[in-house]
């Protein structure tokens, strides 16, 4: 089991460099669908993304159909929009032989309305006042990333680590 993020378009370097020091953070694959709007070696997006890029796998697709062509029969896709009914919580993630895959859309204009549609039933929506139009990208991802891991009990991350100064203890 493989957890991806995907990003459709992205624009900004500092979401992206934040989504990818997350990425490194739970072993989680980044799939990102061209074009950006900004090269992988911009400096805000490094800086947001420390020194971990060369801890995260990151997959790059020059269209949304390239990325969909990669899909396999097993593989469990779902697209991460406010204009969903349906919850992010209310889907299991747990299924050992499945990869999943969540679709996030670009910072102005969301995901396409036709890719939407046409996936209707993998839409997910995060529940939110309307006092916003939406949640900033980044943490859209670590909200819906985190609650499959929960799910999946965290695998291949520490519950707990040793630390020579540890702030708790000393
Ligand atoms: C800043 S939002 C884009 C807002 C855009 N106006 C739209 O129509 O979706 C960037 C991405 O964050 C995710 N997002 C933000 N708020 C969300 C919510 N409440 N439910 C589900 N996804 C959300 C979606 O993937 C969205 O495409």
């Amino acid at each position: 089991m493989t957890n991806h993020v995907v990003l459709y378009e992205p624009l900004m370097p500092a979401n992206t460099g934040n989504i990818a020091r997350t990425c490194a953070g739970t072993d989680t694959v980044l799939d990102l669908i061209e074009p950006l709007g900004f090269s992988l070696d911009d400096k805000h997006m490094k800086r947001a993304g420390l020194d971990y890029w060369d801890k995260v796998k990151i997959n790059k697709h020059d269209s949304l159909e390239d990325f969909l062509a990669t899909l396999q029969a097993n593989d469990e896709m779902y697209l991460i929009s406010k204009f969903s009914s349906k919850s992010y919580t209310d889907i299991e993630y747990t299924d050992p032989t499945k990869n999943y895959y969540f679709v996030f859309g670009k910072e102005t204009t969301g995901l396409p309305k036709t890719f939407m549609r046409e996936y209707y039933e993998r839409n997910l929506r995060i529940p939110m006042s309307d006092h916003i139009r939406a949640f900033n990208l980044a943490n859209s991802v670590a909200i819906v990333l985190f609650e499959a891991l929960r799910q999946q009990g965290f695998p291949h991350l520490e519950q707990s680590h040793h630390y020579p100064k540890d702030k708790l203890k000393d």
